[in-house]
């Protein structure tokens, strides 16, 4: 997609014009964080940092954009300062692929106000999104344990969303997407089966699959229930299976679509033995989520392939990831939001995230949020009750943000999507259990500094009517 530095909201522009007149050297530092894990989950996989970083690098306002807002009302010297803009700006991020927790920094925007506020908006679109779906994405991986998972959403997705919902679920643990572009682009495996308008466009199923076979033997997988997957599909599959071993070929499935997967996985698999062919495999299809995988598996259906399309690309339930950017420091000064919830108060200053770990190396199940400057952080307390608090001498630490841009140019070489496939499911491996069931999942503990909570409560302090 074309994305040029208009993919943004009207009152970004706004404010960059006032902020030209007004204050155009001022320095601001933005956090983008989340308030609620998505699916009532214990966890998130953060995804599309690469994304932005990439775009950010080459960001600007085209012709026709200035064009337009010079119709808009926008002031002439701000348009040409526009039509050099260029994001110049430092980003300290948690690395794509980790498993990242509600209210502490994931990522960090330092750079001047007019440049950080134009940004804001295609940054949460992209990462909020994404993160959404690898989220998901990683549920259906947990449940389908070592199924291979196929994407097949991109006819159901929130239109051009489809694209980064297929980069997305590969992070999150799928193994391949039936969508060519993005397979393409991001070098992600594609592969897919057959659809029932082939079969229906033949008189008869066999000779459907005849000629499928015949033409397309490598990969193949065959639909089975567009008449009757017992009576009618899976015998004349069957039927194909052992004409091509005649010729020497395999085929590699058959794909249920409809009816008890269980039952009729169980059956399938039955009468695919019986005939000799224990190497073709069983795919499933039809409204999967982590759900009915997880009981398909409790039920031991015999399913290899799990392709699923609408829930894992339209992050259902869940419509939206509610990732927010927050001012935290203007020209040095702390800034806050404050709120009447007082989990929605912000954290003031630029910072750094600290993940303990046990003695074995697994994540003990806490993050420090510390301000960036803070050498030590020997305790951590919870950012409102103050009766709890955590002793975070006897652990090992790995600090969470690392710099990813400066001055507007990225600082490591762009890491493939097969690369934060891999970190995103080493890191899951260092999440305990607790974490990962889909009722009631553990409480991962955020807390904050000695002196961030300070410098926090002073800043409530001061705004206080
Ligand atoms: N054994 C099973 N246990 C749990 N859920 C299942 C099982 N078999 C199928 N499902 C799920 O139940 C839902 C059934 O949906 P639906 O009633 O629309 O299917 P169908 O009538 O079989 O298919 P279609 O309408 O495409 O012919 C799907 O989400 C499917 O994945
Ligand atoms: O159920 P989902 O998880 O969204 O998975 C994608 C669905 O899309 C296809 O159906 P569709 O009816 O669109 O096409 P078809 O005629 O090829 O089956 C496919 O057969 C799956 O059932
Ligand atoms: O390859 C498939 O089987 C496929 C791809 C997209 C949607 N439904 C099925």
């Amino acid at each position: 997609m074309n994305i040029t530095a208009a993919y943004t909201d009207l009152y970004q522009l706004t404010m960059a014009q006032v902020y030209f007149r007004t204050k155009p050297k001022g320095r601001a530092v933005f956090d983008y964080y989340f308030r609620h894990n998505p699916f009532d989950g214990g966890y998130s996989i953060f995804a599309g940092l690469e994304d932005v970083l990439h775009i950010l690098e080459t960001l600007t306002f085209s012709a026709s954009d200035i064009a337009y807002l010079e119709q808009h009302g926008f002031e002439a010297e701000f348009l040409d300062y526009l039509k050099n803009f260029q994001f110049q700006g430092t980003i300290y991020s948690s690395r794509e692929g980790d498993v990242v927790f509600p209210n502490r920094p994931i990522l960090q925007v330092e750079a001047n106000i007019i440049e950080a506020q134009i940004i804001e908006t295609l940054l949460l679109n992209l990462l909020n999104f994404q993160t959404l779906i690898a989220t998901k994405a990683s549920r259906i991986r947990y449940s389908a344990e070592n199924g291979v998972l196929l994407d097949m959403g991109l006819r159901r997705a929130h239109a051009t969303g489809g694209y980064y919902a297929s980069r997305a679920a590969a992070i999150g643990g799928f193994d391949s997407t039936s969508n060519v572009k993005a397979a393409d682009d991001y070098n992600i495996p594609s592969s897919g089966t057959m659809a029932h308008s082939f079969i229906q466009s033949y008189e008869d199923e066999l000779q459907a699959f005849r000629d499928f076979a015949q033409w397309r033997p490598i990969n193949c997988v065959l639909l089975v229930d567009t008449y009757s997957t017992l009576k009618s599909g899976l015998p004349n599959a069957i039927t194909v299976a052992k004409e091509m071993e005649h010729r020497g070929d395999r085929l590699l499935g058959v794909r249920l679509d409809s009816g008890d997967l269980a039952y009729l996985s169980k059956k399938t698999r039955i009468l695919l033995d019986e005939a000799g062919l224990s190497y073709v495999k069983i795919v499933a299809s039809n409204q999967l989520d982590e759900f009915v995988i997880k009981s398909l598996k409790e039920q031991g259906a015999p399913i290899d392939i799990f392709g699923v399309g609408t829930n894992l690309v339209t992050g259902k339930p869940d419509a939206a990831i509610d990732g927010v950017y927050k001012l935290s420091e203007f020209n040095g000064e702390p800034r806050i939001k404050l709120s009447e919830n007082i989990i929605k108060v912000s954290l003031p200053y630029k910072k750094q995230v600290y993940r303990m770990l046990d003695e074995n190396g697994m994540f003990y199940g806490a993050d420090a949020v510390a301000l960036f400057k803070e050498e030590q952080v020997g305790e951590m307390e919870h950012p409102f009750d103050i009766t709890k608090s955590l002793d975070l001498n006897r652990f090992n630490h790995e600090a969470l943000l690392e710099k990813v841009m400066e001055h507007g140019k990225k600082v490591n070489p762009t890491r493939s999507v097969t690369e934060i496939a891999r970190y995103s499911k080493s890191r899951l491996e260092k999440l305990p259990e607790e974490y990962k069931r889909f009722d009631n999942p553990h409480i991962y503990k955020i807390g904050l500094s000695i002196k961030l909570k300070q410098e926090r409560d002073a800043l409530v302090l001061k705004h206080k009517f």
